[in-house]
């Protein structure tokens, strides 16, 4: 049985790295695979995938407008897909997880989700949340915190690196934008709390 799969974590775990690498193990063994990552997200130089260590591929782009189901049956039937990787998956709407899911159970391609679980405030993004109540399999990456600890939290920061608290859940950038934290730094940071 083809399955769904949430890779999930705060910014900076490796999740673009770890999806380019079960691309490239896939396609070394001459199986085809399908790359997406979301429209909105353009931070890419190269390539449409771009992980901070260096790694890069092409990739087609979802906005929320995108099916899923309809896309990937369509190559599916050109050329018959191993496996779908879908990035910045916490930008897929519900309705496109469950497409997601129909892939796995009704056209038999394994489909693997990379994405945050929460925003700068600690919220759940609406992929994210319909991803942790339907996917199959549940798997944390880790970052670490300044600490030590492992880094669940994303603080968003202005330019002099002081906290942000409020803004739309949507802003895309990197490390000058964010901090990857553990929950009490996130809380110290964030509250004050002590
Ligand atoms: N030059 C580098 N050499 C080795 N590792 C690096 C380098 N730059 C960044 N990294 C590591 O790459 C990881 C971030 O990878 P990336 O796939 O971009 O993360 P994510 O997609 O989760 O934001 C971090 O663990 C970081 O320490
Ligand atoms: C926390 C948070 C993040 N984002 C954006 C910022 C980046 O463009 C992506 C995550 O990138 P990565 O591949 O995980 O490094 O999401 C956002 O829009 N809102 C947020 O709260
Ligand atoms: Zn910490």
């Amino acid at each position: 049985m083809a399955k769904l799969y949430f890779y999930y974590a705060s910014m900076n775990a490796g999740k673009s790295t770890t999806l380019l690498q079960a691309d490239f193990n896939y396609r070394e063994r001459g199986m085809a695979t399908m790359l997406w990552t979301a429209a909105l997200d353009g931070r890419g130089e190269h390539h449409a995938i771009e992980s901070r260590i260096g790694l890069g591929a092409d990739a087609r782009r979802f906005d929320t407008a995108t099916d899923l189901w309809e896309a990937v049956c369509a190559c599916h039937a050109a050329t018959p897909l191993s496996c779908v990787l879908i990035d910045e998956a916490q930008f897929l709407t519900p309705s496109q997880v469950w497409q997601c899911a129909r892939l796995a159970d009704f056209a038999g391609i394994p489909v693997l989700c990379f994405g945050l679980r929460t925003d700068f405030r600690g919220d759940l993004f609406s992929g994210s949340g319909a991803l942790l109540g339907v996917a199959d399999k549940l798997v944390e990456l880790k970052a670490v915190c300044h600490c030590g600890r492992k880094a669940t939290m994303n603080l968003r920061v202005d330019g002099s690196g002081e906290p942000i608290h409020d803004g739309a859940q949507t802003l895309i950038g990197g490390n000058e934008r964010y901090v990857p934290l553990c929950r009490r730094h996130f809380c110290e940071a964030m509250h004050g709390w002590t």
